[in-house]
C-alpha cells in the first residue's frame, strides 16, 4: 500500500515507522526531523526495535496515495485536510485524541474518512528517533460505525506489518469513551501538574468523574449509548494503567505548548450545547486551560 502519514512527530513517525517496515510510506514532517530520516532513515527504539527507510518530505502538498494517516495535533486538523486535499487520495485514518477531526478532514477530502484510536505510546527523542514507550492497540473502522471492505483492508494492511489492529464495527462509541477518558485525565493533570495516576485519589478522583459522566451524557443525547459507569470505570482502569505517565496535556503545559484542550473538554462543552446538555465541569476545566494558553499568546 502507498500511505502517507501526515504529522510526523511523536506518534506519526512511530505508525509510519512501523508501517515501513511493510509498505511504501511517505512521511510529511518538520525540516530537522525529515532532513535526518532522509539522511540516515528513521530509529524506533525502547518497547519495539527497527530502523527503517521511509521517504519523507516537509511539503504535503499534491501527494497520491491509497491511504492518509493524520497524526497532527487536533488544532492542526484543519490545515493538514486543506494540504492534503490538494493530492488525491483512496482514503484517510484519524489516530489522534480529541473529537472533530474525522468530520474536518471529511469536510474537505473526497475520499471516505475513517475513525481511529490508539493506545500505543510514542515520544520524540531527537531528529530522525523516536522511542516506543508502550505497545498497545490500534482500533479503526467507519467513522459512523458498522463495517466496510475499505476498513478490513486498511486493518489487514496495518496488521501485515506487525501492528495490533482491531477492525472495529463501533467507532463512535469507542470514540466517545476515548474523549471521556482525556477529558477526565488530560485537563486536570495538567493544571495540577500531577502524573495520571494522581486523578484516583480523593477529592480529585470526584473531580474527574463529574467530567468523564458529563461526556457520557452528552455521548447518550448524540444517540451514542455510553453509560456513566463504563465511562468512569475507563478512566479508573486507564489512570490505573497508566498510573506513572505524564499525559500528553501535562507534557504540552510543561513546554509551554498549546493544548488539545479545544477537542477535548472544549468538544463536550460544545457537542453539550447544541444538544441541550449543561457541562459545568468541563466548561471550568476548558476555560481554566485556555486562559492559560492566553497568558503565554499561544492562542
Ligand atoms: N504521542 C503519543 O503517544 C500519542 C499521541 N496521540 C495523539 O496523536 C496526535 C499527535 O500526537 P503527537 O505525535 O504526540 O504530537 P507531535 O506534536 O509530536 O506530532 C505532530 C507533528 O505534526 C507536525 N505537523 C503539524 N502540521 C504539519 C504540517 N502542515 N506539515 C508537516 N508537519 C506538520 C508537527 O510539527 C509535529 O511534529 C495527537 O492528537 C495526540 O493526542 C494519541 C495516542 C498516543
Ligand atoms: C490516555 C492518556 C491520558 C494517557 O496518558 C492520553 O491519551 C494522553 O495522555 O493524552
Amino acid at each position: 500500500m502507498d500511505i502517507v502519514v501526515f504529522g510526523a512527530g511523536s506518534l506519526g513517525s512511530l505508525v509510519g515507522g512501523l508501517l515501513a517496515r511493510e509498505h511504501d510510506v511517505t512521511l510529511v514532517g518538520r525540516n530537522a526531523h525529515v532532513d535526518q530520516i532522509e539522511r540516515n532513515g528513521l530509529r524506533i527504539d525502547g518497547r519495539l526495535d527497527t530502523h527503517v527507510f521511509p521517504s519523507a518530505t516537509t511539503d504535503g502538498t499534491g501527494l497520491d496515495a491509497d491511504l492518509a494517516v493524520v497524526t497532527v495535533k487536533a488544532f492542526d486538523t484543519d490545515a493538514a485536510a486543506r494540504t492534503l486535499a490538494t493530492g488525491s487520495l483512496d482514503a484517510a485514518l484519524s489516530l489522534q485524541n480529541g473529537m472533530g477531526n474525522e468530520a474536518t478532514l471529511a469536510a474537505h477530502l473526497d475520499c471516505p474518512v475513517l475513525a481511529g484510536t490508539i493506545t500505543y505510546g510514542a515520544m520524540f527523542v531527537e531528529p530522525g528517533h523516536v522511542e516506543c514507550t508502550g505497545i498497545g492497540e490500534l482500533a479503526l473502522g467507519p467513522r459512523d460505525g458498522g463495517s466496510s471492505p475499505l476498513a478490513d483492508r486498511i486493518g489487514t494492511a496495518f496488521g501485515a506489518a506487525d501492528i495490533e489492529t482491531t477492525v472495529a464495527m463501533d467507532m463512535p462509541r469507542r470514540l466517545w469513551r476515548k474523549l471521556a477518558v482525556n477529558a477526565a485525565i488530560n485537563p486536570i493533570t495538567a493544571l495540577a501538574r500531577v502524573e495520571n495516576g494522581a486523578i484516583l485519589d480523593p477529592p480529585t478522583a470526584d473531580l474527574a468523574a463529574a467530567a468523564a459522566r458529563e461526556t457520557a451524557q452528552v455521548a447518550r443525547a448524540d444517540s451514542v449509548d455510553l453509560t456513566d459507569t463504563e465511562a468512569t470505570d475507563a478512566v479508573k482502569s486507564v489512570a490505573t494503567a497508566t498510573a506513572a505517565n505524564r499525559s500528553s496535556m501535562l507534557q504540552d503545559v510543561e513546554s509551554g505548548a498549546r493544548t488539545e484542550i479545544d477537542a477535548i473538554s472544549g468538544y463536550v462543552v460544545d457537542r453539550g450545547e447544541e444538544l441541550g446538555v449543561d457541562t459545568p465541569t468541563n466548561r471550568t476545566l476548558a476555560t481554566t486551560v485556555r486562559t492559560w494558553e492566553r497568558g503565554l499568546g499561544l492562542r
